[in-house]
């Protein structure tokens, strides 16, 4: 890799995680934010869509076609829906773009399981075998050969981090995994919708979508890799009256006799060598991880289950974050660059 930096485009520039993506990218050493796109066609400029980034980034967001981004900059970031990143994915890669995507489009290997979980066809499902999912901890020497990059759900990389040592090592069972997890209103996107006006969420704690989210095959399709068995997860979300941050409590059946201690050794083995994972002893909480690009995890064993608890940044760990992550190793930098905290 040279020294050059890598010129890199951001499309759905005006939603929030591009918000958290551009804050990264601004200090990053490696990049140069040439592009930026919405389909507003008056052009505005970052910092009047995204007021955190005055004077840090000086860009205007233009309705440009793939092509056009193609052109200038080398690495496209998707930040859009669903939906809307399988229609530019073709186009972006046919002009020699890569490409990181946010969006779920790219997650799922098949394309009947998109289209039941999506209520979509999926329109460029022979690329489905040749993506690389984008969670370095798991598949850190799949992603730097990667042209095109699926970025993990935010629930999905909260629980998947939380689960995958325990699962790898056989330390649980791989069936009758619940998982209670809470979010932010962050999570829901910037798009204005009823459910995430100030006086629905405000005060107010409530489940959704229970056993029944678009995150649930995606969380068994990873972990049934990694268990290299069929893993099975009951999975409840909770929108909380916060911005941001998830917290994950999982329980799940010991395969054999385990102390929290033995589990907690586990985690720590196997993330040696990620430093966003924060192995802990204490309970991890989303205020600690806000604003950052850790993964906060412990473990404790109760009444016969071991529950695992996890905490991070949806904006973030959960989206941004991991985006960069996966940016520095298609482009062959250390998987840090770009995060000072642990030394980037
Ligand atoms: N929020 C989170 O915590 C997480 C989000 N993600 C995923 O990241 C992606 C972005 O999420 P988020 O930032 O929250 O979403 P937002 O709703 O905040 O932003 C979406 C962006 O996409 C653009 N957009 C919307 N519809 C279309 C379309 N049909 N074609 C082109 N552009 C479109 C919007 O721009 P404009 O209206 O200006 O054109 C906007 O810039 C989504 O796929 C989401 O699922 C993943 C993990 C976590
Ligand atoms: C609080 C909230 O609404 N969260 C979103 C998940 C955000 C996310 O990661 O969604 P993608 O899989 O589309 O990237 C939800 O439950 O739909």
């Amino acid at each position: 890799m040279s020294d050059a930096r890598t010129t890199v485009a951001v499309h759905g520039a005006t939603g929030y995680a591009a918000r958290e993506l551009l804050t990264i990218l601004a200090r990053h050493p490696g990049a140069e934010v040439t592009a930026l796109t919405t389909r507003r066609d008056d052009a505005p400029h970052v910092a009047d869509v995204h007021p955190s980034l005055r004077g840090r980034l000086d860009l205007h967001c233009e309705n440009l076609s793939p092509q056009q981004l193609a052109e200038r900059a080398e690495i496209v970031f998707l930040c859009t829906p669903h939906g809307a990143s399988m229609a530019v994915v073709p186009a972006l890669l046919d002009a020699g773009a890569k490409v990181v995507d946010l969006s779920a489009d790219y997650r799922l290997n098949d394309p009947a399981v998109y289209a039941e979980w999506y209520k979509l066809d999926h329109v460029d499902a022979a690329r489905l075998p040749e993506t690389v999912y984008g969670l370095p901890e798991l598949l850190r020497t799949q992603i730097p050969g990667a042209r095109l990059v699926a970025n993990p759900g935010c629930y999905t990389s909260t629980t998947i981090l939380a689960l995958a040592p325990l699962l790898a090592g056989g330390y649980i069972e791989p069936t009758g995994i619940i998982v209670d997890a809470k979010s932010g209103t962050s999570g829901a996107g910037r798009n204005p919708k009823l459910g995430t006006l100030f006086c629905e969420v405000n005060e107010n704690l409530a489940a959704y979508a229970v056993g029944d989210h678009r995150h649930q095959p995606e969380i068994e399709q990873v972990l049934s890799d990694v268990a290299q068995k069929p893993v099975d997860v009951l999975f409840t979300p909770h929108l909380v009256p916060m911005d941001r941050g998830i917290l994950a409590t999982i329980y799940a059946t010991p395969a054999e006799p385990l102390t929290a201690e033995a589990a907690r050794e586990a985690l720590s083995m196997f993330y040696a060598n990620s430093p966003f994972v924060r192995v802990l002893d204490g309970l991890p909480g989303t205020k600690a991880t806000v604003g950052t690009n850790f993964c906060d995890l412990t473990v404790r064993v109760a009444k016969g289950k071991v529950v695992v608890l996890a905490a991070l940044d949806n904006l973030v760990k959960g989206a941004a974050g991991v985006a960069v992550q996966n940016f520095n190793l298609i482009t062959g930098r250390p998987e840090i660059t770009g995060f000072p905290e642990v030394g980037g």
